[in-house]
């Protein structure tokens, strides 16, 4: 059981997807469809490549639309030809950071050190990271997607109490068109409560946003979202379209 009510996220992880013109659109839109009613279900996120950042918060201020991003380098500042650093990301108008997505880890070589380290970054600059865990199929299909999601939560998500959210995206499940059944969603993430509960305590992990992200669509939504100790998505393709991030939004529990 959750043991408290978590006010749901949806947030859009764009990828590598968006320029300004065509890109401010689809945002404007977002924002425009954030209408009191969806404001009244579930808080909105959208997570530009970095290019975007500054020109989306900019755009989204007095909106209740939050613009984050989606990897931060873990040093303040320094001789990292190419990295932004979390203080930058914050100056540019970012609140949340998403880190260790299972595009990086695989991509980019990111450990699960690495991502913890990218999260308190995240933290020291004031924003809310997003810490993505899941298993490949191959892990899944060997009975260890527990074992594998216990220990990414375990070695990516920081010591202390601070800004938290997780994200549950099965490899697998990402960009596919497939997702893991109701009852499989609903016990990765009965378990990444019990372990941030066991880790944390109560108080703090029942006030911990937990995502479901791969293939999340308006078509499977609705019954995604109603899984006990799903707070909410993170969404990719389509969260590139403004009409279907927002149906998505609309899908959340009243
Ligand atoms: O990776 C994802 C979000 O971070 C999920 O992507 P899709 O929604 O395109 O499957």
């Amino acid at each position: 059981m959750s043991g408290q009510k978590r006010r749901p996220l949806i947030a859009g992880n764009w990828k590598m997807n968006g320029l300004k013109i065509a890109g401010g659109r689809t945002l404007g839109a977002v924002i425009e469809g954030y209408d009191a009613g969806l404001r009244a279900k579930a808080d909105l996120l959208v997570c530009p490549p970095a290019t975007l950042v500054y020109a989306f918060a900019a755009a989204a201020v007095g909106s209740r639309v939050a613009i984050g991003a989606q990897t931060c380098h873990p040093e303040i500042s320094g001789a990292h030809t190419g990295e932004i650093a979390a203080e930058m990301l914050a100056d540019a108008g970012a609140s949340y950071v998403i880190v260790g997505h299972s595009e990086r880890r695989a991509f980019n070589g990111e450990t699960d050190a690495d991502v913890r380290a990218r999260a308190l970054a995240a933290r020291r600059a004031g924003l809310t990271p997003i810490v993505c865990v899941g298993e490949t199929r191959e892990e899944r299909d060997a009975g260890r997607a527990l074992e594998v999601v216990g220990a990414q939560l375990a070695g990516s998500v920081p010591d202390g109490e601070g800004p938290l959210v997780v994200a549950y995206e099965p490899v697998w499940a990402i960009g596919t068109g497939l997702t893991p059944t109701e009852a499989d969603v609903a016990e990765v993430h009965a378990f990444m409560r019990a372990q941030l509960r066991s880790r944390f305590g109560a108080a703090f992990a029942d006030g911990v946003r937990l995502l479901y992200g791969g293939s999340v669509k308006p078509s499977n939504a609705a019954a995604l979202l109603a899984v006990e100790d799903v707070d909410g998505a993170l969404v990719g393709g389509a969260s590139l379209v403004a009409a279907d991030f927002l149906a998505i939004a609309a899908a959340c529990p009243a």
